[in-house]
């Protein structure tokens, strides 16, 4: 299992623009940290290129076990991550029942998976409903399920509050508290500060 992600000297460019150069960032097993940084700062792409998405210029993206071992980059990436995008990565043409089942199925899931995410994100009134007619956070809750249904130790999330209410704010926040206390890590691209103990790791403006 991941146990710590680390970014050593790591530079990331788009384009012909290099985003930021140099990077040293290191997170454990039970830690949170925030991305935070202007509009265009790297902030998606620095997630990218953690999800193995994105070729970095320059540096390295390391994940270690609990003995301090070196994982296989692709299989800690394949298998032991999640990446939670603003594209929440949805089929808009089947219903949520269908989407969370297939989400579920492709990624692996418990025996009680698909359950615990309904419960977690209160998604059994949406079942029916196809994806198209949701709205932005209902979206994201059933986007979010994902996360329950199929438990993965590193959460990537890209701005994950965003269009939820105070509701789904609180469930949400409840939800991050007990993967960290379950030893998992969280790296989340935030505007806002978010609602649990977390790190920070600034990009700045623009360069
Ligand atoms: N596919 C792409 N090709 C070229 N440039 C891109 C591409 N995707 C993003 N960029 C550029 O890379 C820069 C960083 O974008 P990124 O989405 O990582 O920033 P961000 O910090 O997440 O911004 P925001 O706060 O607006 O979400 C931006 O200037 C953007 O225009």
């Amino acid at each position: 299992m991941i146990h710590a992600l680390s970014l050593s000297g790591l530079s990331v460019a788009r384009g012909e623009r290099v985003l930021f150069r140099n990077l040293d960032f290191g997170l454990k097993a039970g830690e949170a940290a925030v991305l935070t940084g202007a509009n265009g700062a790297g902030k998606t792409s620095l997630l990218r290129a953690v999800a193995g998405l994105i070729r970095p210029e320059a540096g390295e993206i390391a994940f270690h076990d609990g003995d301090g071992n070196p994982l296989d980059p692709a299989e800690a990436r394949g298998r032991e991550t999640h990446l939670l995008g603003h594209q929440d990565g949805l089929k808009t043409g089947r219903t949520a029942r269908q989407e969370l089942g297939f989400q579920c199925d492709w990624l692996g899931h418990t025996q009680y998976g698909v359950d615990d995410a309904v419960e977690a994100f209160g998604l059994k009134p949406l079942l029916d409903l196809e994806v198209r007619r949701l709205s932005a956070g209902q979206r994201r809750r059933l986007a979010m399920g994902r996360l329950v249904g199929s438990p993965r130790a590193l959460w990537l999330l890209d701005e994950p509050m965003a269009p939820l209410d105070a509701r789904w704010r609180d469930a949400f926040a409840a939800c991050m508290r007990r993967h960290l206390q379950a030893d998992g890590l969280i790296l989340a691209a935030v505007h806002d500060p978010l609602p649990i103990p977390a790190r920070t790791l600034d990009l700045g403006g623009l360069s």
